[in-house]
C-alpha cells in the first residue's frame, strides 16, 4: 500500500478521492436498461440477463418447490451460524422499535405521530462476484419487524442460473417468499416499474456495485425511493502503536476482497507502524483466493501519516468512510469528534466482519461520503411516520389569531379564512350548528 506522510490539508480531497466509474456513461447504460424494461417487461429482463450475467433464465420467479429444495442444500453448521446472526440481527432491530409520540403544545391542540410500514418494498441482494446471503438477514428482518405487507427479494442469478441456496434458505428464513433471480439494473427497473413476473414497489433497498448504485438512484424519477447509496466497500482504519498489525492488514483485505472498487484508508499518527502493515498485508494476500481483486482494491487506496489526533478526526470527517475501525490510544477523543461514519468498530478485539455477519448492526451502509446525510439502514427506514392533530374550540381560539396573521403575511387570504370562518362562527355562539364527527 503506497504511504504518504504529513500531507498538507490542501491535498486531502484529492488524496481521498473514490474511484469511480465515468457517471454518463453508466447513466446512458442505466436509462437504456430501464427504458426497455418499461416497454419490454420480463423479456428485457430475461436479454439483459443474457447480456450482463452470461445466463440465460426460463423462469424468474422461485416457486414453492425451489425455495422448500434450497434448505436441503444448506450445510447445517451454516444454518446454525445464520440463526445465531439472525437472533442478533432481530435483537438489535426490535430495540429500534419507538411509542407514539404525542404533545400537548396549548390547551385544547393536540398532536401526535405514528409510525406506519411503507407497504411494498424491495430487497437487492447482490450476487455479481459473491452470494451475500448475509445482506438478506440485514434487509428482511428490519423489513418484517415493521410490517412491510409485501417483500419482493431479487438477486442475480448465479453462472448455473440459480440462487445460492444460502440465499433462498435466508429469505425463507425471514419470511419473504417472493424471490427473484434478476440482478443488476434490470433487477432495480424490475423493482421500481414491475413486470410480469416482479411486482413494483414503492421502496428499494440494498446495497449493490456501481451499477445497481445509479439505478436505484435513477428509481427516483419514477417515484420509487431507496435507502441510500450503499456502493462499493470501503473501510477507514485509524491504528496507532496500540493496535495489532496483523490485525489492521486482515481488516484492512476483508473490504478491499469485496470488489476492483472497493477503497481502503489507514490513518496513523505512528510512522512506525507503516512498515508491519505493509508486510502484514503482502503475506496475507498471498494465501487470499481474492487476491486479485483486492490487490486491485490496494492500488488506489493508501496508508497516511498525519500529525496528531486532530487531524485524524478532520480527515475522517471530510472521508465520511462506510465503516471506521478505531484502535487508538485517543479513541474517547476521536469518539466524540468524528460525525461522519456509517458503522464505527472499536478496538482490537472488534473486526468489522463483526457487523458485516453476525453482531446485530446492519451491513447495509452509506458508501462514496454519503455518511455524512445518510444513515446506514435500520428499522425505521422501513418506516413512515404519519403525524396527526385535532384541534378543539379552545385551541382553535388559543392559536387561531396567530395563523390567520402569518397566513395575511404569506399573501394567503384562503389560509386565513379558514380559520377565520370557524372563529367567525365561535364568536357568534353558532356551536349548536356544529355536530361533533
Ligand atoms: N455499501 C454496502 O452496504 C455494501 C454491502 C454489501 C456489498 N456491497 C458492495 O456490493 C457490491 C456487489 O457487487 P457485485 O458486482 O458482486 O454484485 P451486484 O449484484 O451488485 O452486481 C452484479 C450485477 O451487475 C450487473 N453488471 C455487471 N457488469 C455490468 C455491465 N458492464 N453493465 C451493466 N450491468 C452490469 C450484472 O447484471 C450483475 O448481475 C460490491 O461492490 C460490494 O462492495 C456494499
Ligand atoms: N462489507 C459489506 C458492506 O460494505 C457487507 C458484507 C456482506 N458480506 C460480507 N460483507
Ligand atoms: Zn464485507
Amino acid at each position: 500500500m503506497d504511504w504518504i506522510r504529513y500531507p498538507g490539508r490542501d491535498s486531502w480531497r484529492d488524496l481521498l478521492k473514490r474511484p469511480e466509474k465515468d457517471l454518463p456513461s453508466l447513466e446512458a447504460v442505466v436509462s437504456d436498461v430501464f427504458n426497455r424494461v418499461a416497454s419490454e417487461g420480463d423479456a428485457a429482463l430475461k436479454a439483459f440477463t443474457e447480456r450482463f450475467d452470461g445466463v440465460v433464465v426460463e423462469d424468474l420467479r422461485l416457486t414453492p418447490e425451489e425455495i422448500e429444495r434450497a434448505g436441503g442444500q444448506v450445510p447445517q453448521d451454516l444454518k446454525d451460524a445464520i440463526d445465531l446472526a439472525y437472533e442478533n440481527i432481530y435483537a438489535f432491530h426490535a430495540a429500534q422499535k419507538t411509542g407514539r409520540v404525542e404533545v400537548f403544545p396549548r390547551p385544547g391542540v393536540h398532536c401526535w405521530q405514528e409510525k406506519h410500514p411503507i407497504e411494498r418494498v424491495g430487497l437487492y441482494i447482490p450476487g455479481g462476484t459473491a452470494p451475500l446471503f448475509s445482506t438478506v438477514l440485514m434487509l428482511a428482518i428490519p423489513a418484517r419487524l415493521a410490517g412491510c405487507q409485501e417483500v419482493v427479494l431479487c438477486s442475480p442469478p448465479g453462472r448455473d442460473g440459480n440462487l445460492h441456496p444460502a440465499i433462498v434458505y435466508a429469505a425463507s428464513r425471514c419470511g419473504v417468499s417472493t424471490i427473484c433471480k434478476v440482478g443488476g439494473i434490470q433487477a432495480i427497473a424490475a423493482l421500481t416499474l414491475g413486470t410480469e413476473s416482479v411486482p413494483p414497489v414503492y421502496k428499494l433497498f440494498g446495497p449493490g456495485n456501481q451499477y445497481v448504485t445509479q439505478a436505484k438512484q435513477w428509481a427516483g424519477r419514477w417515484g420509487v425511493s431507496m435507502d441510500m447509496p450503499a456502493g462499493p466497500s470501503e473501510v477507514l482504519v485509524v491504528a496507532d502503536h496500540t493496535a495489532v498489525p496483523q490485525f489492521v492488514a486482515a481488516d484492512l483485505l476483508s473490504q478491499a476482497e469485496h470488489g476492483a472498487d472497493s477503497q481502503v484508508v489507514l490513518l496513523t499518527d505512528r510512522e512506525e507502524i507503516m512498515e508491519a502493515v505493509n508486510q502484514a498485508l503482502e503475506a496475507q494476500l498471498d494465501d487470499l483466493p481474492r487476491q486479485e481483486i483486492a490487490r486491485q482494491a490496494i492500488t488506489h487506496s493508501r496508508g497516511i501519516v498525519l500529525k496528531n489526533w486532530e487531524e485524524i478526526a478532520d480527515m475522517v470527517n471530510l472521508y465520511a468512510p462506510e465503516h471506521l475501525i478505531i484502535c487508538h490510544r485517543e479513541e474517547r477523543f476521536l469518539l466524540e469528534q468524528v460525525h461522519n461514519a456509517g458503522s464505527v468498530f472499536l478496538g482490537n478485539y472488534t473486526p468489522e466482519s463483526a457487523g458485516d455477519y453476525a453482531s446485530g448492526t446492519n451491513h447495509t451502509l452509506p458508501t462514496n461520503g454519503y455518511a455524512r446525510q445518510y444513515s446506514g439502514v435500520n428499522l425505521d427506514s422501513f418506516l413512515k411516520s404519519i403525524t396527526y392533530q385535532r384541534l378543539d374550540a379552545e385551541g382553535l381560539r388559543e392559536i387561531g389569531p396567530s395563523i390567520e396573521v402569518m397566513a395575511e403575511a404569506e399573501g394567503l387570504r384562503g389560509h386565513a379564512r379558514a380559520v377565520g370562518i370557524r372563529r367567525e362562527y365561535l364568536e357568534r355562539g353558532l356551536t349548536n350548528a356544529i355536530t361533533k364527527p
